[in-house]
């Protein structure tokens, strides 16, 4: 189960595992999402929470045959919204955990614990789940790098032969997977989730506590009255929160993409960094290398936004999402009826915190945007750090490549039958003295 900032979801995977025969590989049956806006929301809405939470729990009871509840491991993986609440206020977090693990036992699944993960476990095993699904772990092939965009942080993870682990060893991670070794360069941007960047944008832009705030990155037309306490709620920006700011400020659009850009870009650092190469905040990155995917949030975005389509020019990429920055609020809310105004009137920023990210942020540029896939699923499960977990905790993933016969099952089948035929042929012929004479002698002209 996924407990991060802005949702919580359960994911079930099959357990013990029947694997598939051909590929061994173990798939996600299902996906609940608890509604609601996560385990977080015990700290202040228990009763709503824990109601959400019973439900979905519900659901994995079907789901799992009954005779298998007592032996399917359940863990409790909790992110970055959790990470930040620990920080905010630990004894709130504590209490957030006793009512989950309370809840959760309840249930007739061999409970295994909760646990906040790490920023660097978060971005590893979001690794490892899109490598394995891939079967590039199996096949020891070329791995590919791993994006991923939380509420709360961000992780970029990948291999580079630019990096053994000596420089900023706190960004390594070293497995040996499949008889393969992998030294993994990985980092979580705690605050750089979309939600949460957001927050620092907007605390940049109203830290004079002024009483309205023109924003470029939200719609022309846009407009919403907001409170100074809740933008400024969160490790994230509480030390910025301005002395004598009004209760509530007036937010305004005004969909101006280049300079939502330049605002976005203010919540970045690049001023110093003391290795070889950063990507921001003082943090080292390798060179980029190999393909990439992309997913969770990017993926969201990206897709309402149609720009999932990497090979279209990063500069085009730019100019359609200018012209929706620009586009005015109420036609959006027509275009969209079924979308969730709060995603609606986020889209425009979020889709230039993506692209800021990765080309201010990551370094990739034109020609390496290309290499980046947005993906939201591979065969069908879910791209994200759960089944890498999962994987782990339960040693799914051999460190040794399993003993394979010198020939697959099928090899052995065609050998030992051309042996036989071989066989069976010189058992006649050993037989010849005794064949029958030819009685019709050939006849020589
Ligand atoms: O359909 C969507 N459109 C836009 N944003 C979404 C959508 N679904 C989830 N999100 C947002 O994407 C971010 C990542 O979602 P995820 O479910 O991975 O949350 P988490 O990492 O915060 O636990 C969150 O900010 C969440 O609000």
């Amino acid at each position: 189960m996924d407990a991060g900032s802005s949702h919580t979801a359960l994911y079930i995977y099959e357990w013990p595992a029947e694997k598939d025969n051909n590929t061994g590989r173990v798939e996600q049956t299902h996906l609940c999402k608890v509604k609601g806006p996560g385990i977080s929301s015990y700290a202040s809405a228990p009763v709503k929470a824990g109601e959400s939470l019973r439900l979905c729990m519900e659901e994995a009871k079907q789901w799992v045959p009954g005779k298998r509840h007592h032996q399917t491991p359940l863990y409790l993986g909790a992110t970055a919204g959790m990470r930040l609440l620990n920080m905010a206020n630990s004894s709130a977090s504590d209490k957030v955990f006793q009512a989950v693990e309370g809840a959760l036992q309840k249930f007739p699944f061999s409970y295994q614990g909760a646990k906040i993960i790490s920023g660097q476990d978060e971005g590893a095993f979001g690794w490892i789940t899109v490598n394995y699904l891939d079967e590039r772990l199996k096949q020891g092939l070329e791995t590919r790098g791993a994006l991923d965009l939380g509420g709360a942080s961000t992780q970029i993870s990948f291999v580079s032969d630019n990096y053994d682990g000596s420089e900023s060893p706190s960004n390594s991670v070293t497995f040996r997977l499949y008889g393969n070794d992998y030294n993994l360069y990985t980092h979580s941007f705690l605050c750089y989730g979309k939600d949460q960047s957001l927050r620092m944008m907007q605390a940049h832009q109203s830290q004079a506590g002024p009483a309205t705030v023109l924003d470029p990155c939200f719609h022309p037309g846009y407009t919403a009255t907001k409170n100074y306490s809740v933008l400024y709620d969160s490790p994230c920006v509480s030390d910025r929160k301005p002395k004598d700011a009004p209760d509530t400020f007036t937010h305004i659009g005004i969909g101006d993409f280049l300079q939502c850009q330049a605002a976005v870009k203010s919540v970045f650092n690049f001023t110093s960094c003391k290795y070889s190469r950063c990507s921001f905040n003082g943090v080292l990155q390798p060179l980029l290398q190999g393909p990439y995917g992309a997913f969770s949030a990017y993926y969201f975005v990206m897709n309402f936004l149609n720009l999932t389509d990497t090979s279209v020019p990063l500069e085009d990429v730019k100019e359609k999402l200018k012209r929706y920055c620009a586009t005015n609020w109420d036609q959006i809310m027509q275009q969209h009826p079924e979308v969730k105004l709060k995603y609606l009137a986020e889209y425009c920023f979020s889709g230039t915190y993506i692209l800021t990210l990765l080309t201010e942020g990551y370094n990739f540029t034109s020609e390496s945007y290309s290499d980046i896939k947005f993906i939201k699923k591979i065969k069908g499960s879910d791209a994200g750090w759960t089944l890498g977990y999962m994987l782990n905790l339960t040693n799914m993933i051999p460190a040794e490549a399993p003993d394979t016969p010198l020939l697959p099952h099928p090899g052995y089948v065609s050998v030992v039958s051309v042996i036989a035929v071989l066989l069976f042929i010189l058992f006649i012929v050993s037989l010849r003295p005794l064949w029958p004479r030819c009685s019709k002698q050939p006849q020589i002209v």
